[in-house]
């Protein structure tokens, strides 16, 4: 079965695997990629060989590097690329899309400054209305996809005809999408889990063990859920694929960038020496500010963010995060 042409913006990794499924899938693949060389290594050698080395890519994937050529003929616009930079991006390519095509985030993060979600930065740039707006989002490490490893995700669009649309799109033997309405905790726990991976990551770059970890993540998710109820999440999208499901992946995968960059933090390592070994993005280091701020805004209690983000700007070490964490004042665990 042959569905139309998806453009995908952003040739890293998300991208790039992102791009596999959509093609096992059944759609004509047109990949965006920044730069002219990566285009030309995907039509001509098969694979992006840096961010994906030795994954052969579909003969249903190309790319190109001009904007106007991927999107021509696209009624679906899939977003891969770093939530900080998604802004000014769309600001050049809206103008090419076609006129009723469906936007659909892959991002996992909150943009500073303004600490919009993705999908009211695609709304506030395009014009497009929720029923062409959609998020995928779940535990899906881009490595182990493209190796066609069995997961699953979750597709949410406040419109749940668009959800089953792009469920049916992005279906393929090993990927299995879920539907959702939840646009907003499906986005709000892709981004918490990335701060949270960078709290598990110090946990481990200090040497602690699995009780710490799992303590880590359990609070994680309460605090994500403190903060997703107060702003409108479904608990229950928390508890699934993308909140506990994506929690899980990134706090206990060495593939994490999140993970890696807390491990490194933990390590004694400055953000400004893991930005220099490293081209890969890792959304936490930045969204960490973002949701510290959405909590104070929203009254809500948020220590993880607001710690990651005291030892990402340079003003606490991993251990005195550690520590300031045991030091809290006691309280019932659920309050
Ligand atoms: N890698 C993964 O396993 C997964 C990643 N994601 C999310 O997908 C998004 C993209 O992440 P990855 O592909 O992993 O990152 P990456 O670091 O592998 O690739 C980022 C891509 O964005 C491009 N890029 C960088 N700066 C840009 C700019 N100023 N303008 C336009 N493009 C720019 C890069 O050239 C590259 O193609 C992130 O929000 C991430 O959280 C979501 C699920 C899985
Ligand atoms: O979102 C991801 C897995 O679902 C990828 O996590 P990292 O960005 O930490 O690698």
């Amino acid at each position: 079965m042959s569905h139309g042409k998806i453009a995908v913006f952003g040739a890293g990794s998300w991208g790039t695997a992102f791009s596999i499924v959509l093609a096992d899938g059944g759609n004509e693949v047109t990949m965006w990629a920044r730069r002219e060389e990566v285009a030309a290594a995907i039509n001509d050698g098969r694979e992006n060989p840096d961010y994906l080395p030795g994954v052969e890519l579909p003969p249903r994937v190309s790319a190109t590097h001009d904007v106007e050529k991927a999107l021509h003929g696209a009624d679906i616009v899939v977003l891969a690329t770093p939530s900080q930079t998604l802004r000014g991006n769309l600001e050049e390519w809206a103008p090419f899309a076609e006129r009723d095509a469906v936007f659909v985030s892959l991002m996992k993060g909150v943009e500073l400054g303004t600490l919009n979600r993705m999908s009211e930065v695609i709304h506030q740039v395009t014009g497009a209305e929720p029923d062409r707006i959609a998020v995928i989002s779940g535990p899906n490490l881009a490595k182990e996809i493209a190796r066609r490893e069995p997961a699953a995700s979750v597709v949410a669009c406040e419109d749940e005809s668009v959800a089953r649309m792009l469920q049916d799109r992005c279906h393929s033997p090993a990927f299995r999408p879920y539907t959702s309405v939840d646009v907003l905790g499906c986005e709000l726990g892709g981004a918490y889990k990335n701060v949270v991976g960078l709290a598990v990551g110090m946990a481990v770059g200090l040497g602690f063990g699995d009780n710490t970890t799992a303590s880590v993540i359990t609070r994680g998710l309460a605090e994500t859920a403190r903060l997703g109820m107060k702003l409108g999440a479904n608990p229950l999208t928390l508890m699934g694929l993308a909140g506990l499901g994506d929690l899980v992946a990134t706090c206990s995968s060495p593939l994490s960038r999140n993970r890696t960059f807390g491990e490194k933090l933990g390590q004694g390592l400055s953000t400004e020496e893991i930005y220099a070994s490293t081209r890969q993005v890792a959304e936490g280091a930045k969204s960490c500010s973002s949701l510290r701020a959405l909590g104070e805004q929203a009254g809500v209690d948020v220590p993880i963010a607001e710690s990651v983000d005291e030892v990402v700007a340079g003003r606490l070490t991993a251990t005195e995060c550690m520590d300031g964490f045991l030091r809290r004042d006691t309280k019932a665990e659920t309050d």
